[in-house]
């Protein structure tokens, strides 16, 4: 089933090349701080703050902001505690200081207390936010007929590193993000207040546009910052992958260099454009500080404070010093922000972009362009068994347009099996595809009629798919490991002549994770999920060379038992001996044109005679 085709799929072919496409895609979809990053963020936050949503991040979310809320009341009183030192010192007063002390410790604590939990609520609200989001995904992504269009086809890169890894990063970002700014806006109106009362309204102006002139300059350093991330991103996918498929041959260790060359650009990148964004950041926090001082001479200057006594004056110098100094730090905390937007703007782009897709399919699934499969309750015509599969004048092309097989039709009852043959690459799997409705057709309709239904099909790939856990689990799987006993354990496993790994085994319940990828030979697999099907006993099972590392002996033993299991079978396989177990045979003839296309055409044809 995984012809070498295929397999090249994964690998970039010319880094050069891809490098070069990637950054066209980047560029045409202008993966930046803009609009269409705004509207993602908004969609991603609708999901993972729905109210309906099962753990749902708006309450961790309306906590936080309570606590945020509290904790900045203590650091309002903690802001306050060098001036009333101030205050007693100069006019000596022992009482007083003690006074000030008791007080201040307790304040401090409450401060120290606030900002602990602020930190514990915000850790809580990232957790639930990954949670949301990636079940989301999970849920909406997870189908065959939208996981596999999607994957095949090679429309968004990376998914399972945008579903792990870029789901984790969004909500720590986010996280951070929303942890510093959560209550900020209700912090400036307040420090605003109390400023211009102190200052007049030209202390909280000048904090303002000092704002707003380093959130323009942020702005502008920041969007390349964003691209940057996105790109680094995405050829951290790309070089995981060929390091992946590394087998130490040095074609493969040319390609993954080039991926690491190419991956290496991009962090430089990314470290490059945020020197001038972390210049802006850091010239904004130093030059905030004389800010403050410069908004306090001004009515000091103007002699509206030429009534107090050295130490008062000390002491409301101190007290607005703060107060300012807050302002801006507020201004400039939302300033700071801008680099983790900047990557928080990267990853919400990838997640959403995924979303797009999966939109897409379900949106060409709804215009019909999705799988054909359609279901009748009435039995298969001139079939004396209750239901079977109708291919209704199918025409299959593969996804880059090839005609593989034309206008087929085909009746197959139960208890009918069909052997398919034919050389590779001429469209055996991709009938299958279509049969488990996981392809479109071009024309044509697989039609399930009478007894016989979608989910009554079990799918055997050449590749078998080995779940983590246990033995029993193996057998279960899908189902549950308590559905299977220990008698048909038993019996089901020396049906396929593996009896043996019950001795293997601790226990048919010790769970080896994924270590079975590696304890199974790939017969030993082959056979396992065999097993499998043996246990389920589906009504129609379909064998994409399932056995083909399984010697001829014991392959005619699996496949005797699955008919007399009342299974029948579809196969794709290329030994002789597997005619035997077959009622027709389904031969694609590759024959091709003048133009080296394939014209589709096939025999079929009944065994035996
Ligand atoms: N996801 C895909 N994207 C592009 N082309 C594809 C894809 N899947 C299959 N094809 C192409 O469709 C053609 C038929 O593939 P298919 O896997 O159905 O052949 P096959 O007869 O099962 O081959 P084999 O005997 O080698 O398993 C091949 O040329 C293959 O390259």
């Amino acid at each position: 089933m995984d012809t070498p085709t295929e397999k090249q799929h994964l690998l970039p072919a010319d880094p050069v090349a891809s490098v070069a496409a990637l950054e066209e895609e980047a560029v045409r979809q202008r993966h930046g701080f803009n609009l269409l990053f705004l509207r993602r963020l908004y969609r991603i936050v609708c999901i993972t703050f729905h109210p309906k949503l099962h753990g749902t991040a708006l309450y961790f979310y309306l906590l936080l902001l309570l606590v945020a809320g509290a904790n900045e009341v203590a650091v309002f009183y903690a802001g306050n505690v060098p001036s009333q030192f101030f205050g007693v010192l100069l006019v000596k007063d022992v009482h007083k200081l003690n006074v000030v002390i008791g007080r201040s410790v307790g304040i401090l604590l409450a401060a120290t207390i606030g900002k602990s939990l602020v930190n514990f609520v915000a850790g809580l609200f990232e957790y639930r936010l990954r949670d949301g989001l990636t079940r989301h995904l999970h849920r909406r992504f997870l189908q065959p007929h939208i996981f596999y269009p999607i994957v095949s086809r090679n429309d968004i890169d990376n998914v399972d590193q945008r579903i792990a890894q870029d789901t984790d990063k969004f909500a720590n970002t986010f996280r951070l993000v929303f942890q510093a700014i959560v209550i900020s806006p209700f912090i400036i109106i307040y420090y605003t207040v109390k400023t211009w009362q102190v200052s007049g309204y030209l202390g909280p102006l000048l904090s303002l546009a000092y704002f707003i002139l380093f959130a323009i300059l942020s702005r502008l350093v920041m969007s390349p910052v964003t691209k940057a991330v996105f790109m680094k991103e995405r050829h951290e996918g790309l070089f995981r992958e060929s390091v992946a498929m590394l087998r130490g041959e040095t074609k493969e260790q040319t390609v993954a260099n080039h991926a690491l060359d190419a991956l290496i650009h991009r962090q430089r990148n990314v470290v490059y454009w945020e020197l001038p964004l972390t210049f802006v950041n850091n010239f904004s926090s130093y030059l905030g500080s004389i800010t403050s001082y410069l908004i306090i001479a001004i009515p000091i200057y103007n002699g509206r404070y030429d009534h107090l006594s050295p130490a008062e004056l000390t002491e409301l110098i101190s007290q607005h010093g703060f107060m300012s100094m807050y302002l801006i730090f507020q201004f400039t905390t939302i300033v700071e922000q801008a680099v983790r937007f900047a990557e928080l703007a990267g990853f919400t782009n990838r997640i959403g972009q995924m979303l797009e897709a999966i939109d897409k399919q379900e949106e060409k699934e709804k215009e019909g362009h999705g799988p054909h499969v359609h279901i009748v309750d009435e039995p298969l015509s001139d079939s004396k068994d209750a239901g079977g599969i109708r291919f209704d004048n199918v025409t299959i092309a593969s996804p880059t347009g090839q005609l593989l097989i034309d206008h087929l039709t085909l009746d197959l009852g139960l208890g009918q099996h069909l052997l398919i043959t034919g050389a590779n690459g001429t469209g055996k799997t991709s009938l299958l595809r279509v049969l488990c409705g996981l392809w479109p057709t071009t024309t044509g309709d697989c039609v399930y009629y009478g007894e016989l239904q979608p989910h009554h099909v079990q799918l055997l790939p050449q590749q078998p798919y080995i779940v983590a856990g246990s033995l029993r689990d193996q057998l279960a799987y899908p189902g549950a490991a308590h559905t299977v006993s220990d008698a048909t354990l038993q019996h089901t496993l020396t049906s396929a002549g593996l009896d043996y790994l019950l001795l293997k085994v601790d226990s048919p319940d010790t769970d080896y994770g994924t270590e079975w990828t590696r304890i199974l030979s790939p017969g030993e697999a082959q056979r396992l999920a065999f097993a499998r099907l043996l246990h389920h006993r589906p009504k129609l099972a379909v064998l994409d060379e399932a056995t083909s590392a399984i010697d001829e002996t014991a392959e005619g033993m699996l496949y005797r038992h699955a008919i007399d299991a009342g299974i029948t079978v579809v196969s794709i396989g290329h030994r002789e001996s597997l005619r035997a177990f077959h009622t027709r045979e389904l031969h694609l003839n590759g024959t091709r044109n003048e133009q080296n296309a394939l014209e589709g055409s096939y025999a079929l044809r009944a065994i035996g005679t």
